[in-house]
């Protein structure tokens, strides 16, 4: 069963396109990421499943019912869509427990189930306090135990962590992930953060120039991007020329195998690499490149090696050094893919 499918999903504001015919199907009580990089439209097809806009054409359903398209505009507050929006999201002048008594109905409202919104996500003891008494985290918190409290068939969140300092955010949107989960609530998180999208969702959901460019599992995404812009929105990407020839490639830095090769490529072609695919090799089993700077990152050495007059950057272990010759030799490793040359 899915639970929210968005098809064909068209929105303009004042004549320029945003979404230009969106697809998005999400499956009953999985988690999906929606990443793209800044104003590609994560908000504006949020605000669309929500309620809060209506849509210009397509059609969106939750649970098999329509409700936008086809005429229909069915009002926010009758989807059940709990929405957690950005930072700053608590009322100031409520208390945690008033803040999460607000998104309830009057018959609803009980101190039992504020209290079980609360513990939900970890918050039971703070419901006296106010906003400004909490931390970033538990604000958070808060914001999606106001969202879940009315049981929503859906929650939406709109980059919910990005006030929150980088180890917090981790470890925030690991609970809340883990309290979605428990809840079984369908979800939908709009991130720009790869390792986040990757992370908290079942689905990852690309957008690119207003459309779904792959939704896939967080791996398939990685791992086979659909298109060069894909491979770039979901993490660092090197582009090789390459000649595609019986399933390998032959690159500056030796043969590559390959596991995904995009329609109609063969010959010349654009091998995309992940950074961790350029290894060091032994001198008889990789191509040699001069080291020409290097910089130590804690975990590991990044080298910037010149190839073919091409600068790449490369991870080395950490205690790497380079010796005298200052060349190092270099092979890729794992299946990549190839798209048509740019
Ligand atoms: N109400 C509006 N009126 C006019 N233009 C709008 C409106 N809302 C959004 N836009 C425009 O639509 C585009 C997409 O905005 P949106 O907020 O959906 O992007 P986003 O991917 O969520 O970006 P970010 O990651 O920065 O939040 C932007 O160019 C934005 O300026």
């Amino acid at each position: 069963m899915r639970s929210v499918v968005v098809s064909n999903v068209m929105k303009a504001y004042a004549g320029h396109p945003v979404l230009k015919g969106v697809d998005l199907a999400v499956g009953e009580g999985r988690i999906a990421a929606l990443l793209g990089p800044s104003g590609c439209g994560k908000t504006t097809l949020l605000r669309l499943i929500a309620g809060f806009d209506r849509v210009d054409d397509g059609l969106i359903s939750i649970d098999g019912a329509v409700v936008s398209g086809e005429g229909r505009h069915e009002p926010a507050e009758r989807r059940r869509v709990g929405y957690v929006p950005q930072e700053g999201a608590l009322f100031p002048h409520l208390t945690v427990a008033g803040n999460v008594g607000f998104g309830l109905a009057r018959r609803d409202r009980t101190p039992a189930r504020i209290a079980e919104a609360l513990a939900l996500v970890g918050c039971a003891a703070l419901g006296d306090r106010y906003p400004h008494q909490l931390s970033g985290g538990q604000q958070q918190r808060v914001a999606l135990a106001r969202a879940l409290a009315p049981r929503p068939r859906l929650v939406v969140l709109d980059e919910p962590f990005n006030g929150l300092d980088l180890d917090l955010r981790r470890a925030v949107a690991a609970d809340v992930t883990a309290t979605l989960r428990r809840t079984r609530a369908s979800a939908i998180l709009v991130t720009h953060d790869p390792e986040e999208a990757f992370a908290s969702a079942d689905l990852v959901a690309v957008m690119h120039a207003g459309r779904i460019a792959q939704a896939a599992d967080p791996r398939t995404v990685y791992l086979t991007p659909a298109s060069p812009e894909v491979a770039r929105i979901t993490g660092a990407a090197i582009f090789l020329d390459a000649t595609v020839s019986a399933g390998r490639a032959t690159t500056p830095l030796g043969m590559a195998d390959l596991g995904a090769v995009a329609e109609g490529v063969n010959g010349r072609a654009s091998l995309c690499l992940r950074p961790e695919q350029i290894v060091l090799a032994r001198p008889d089993g990789g191509r040699a490149a001069k080291v020409v700077d290097m910089s130590f990152r804690g975990d590991h050495s990044l080298l910037t090696v010149v190839v073919d007059d091409r600068r790449l950057n490369v991870r080395a272990p950490a205690a790497f050094e380079a010796d005298a010759s200052g060349l190092v030799h270099l092979a890729i490793a794992g299946p990549c893919v190839a798209f048509l040359p740019s």
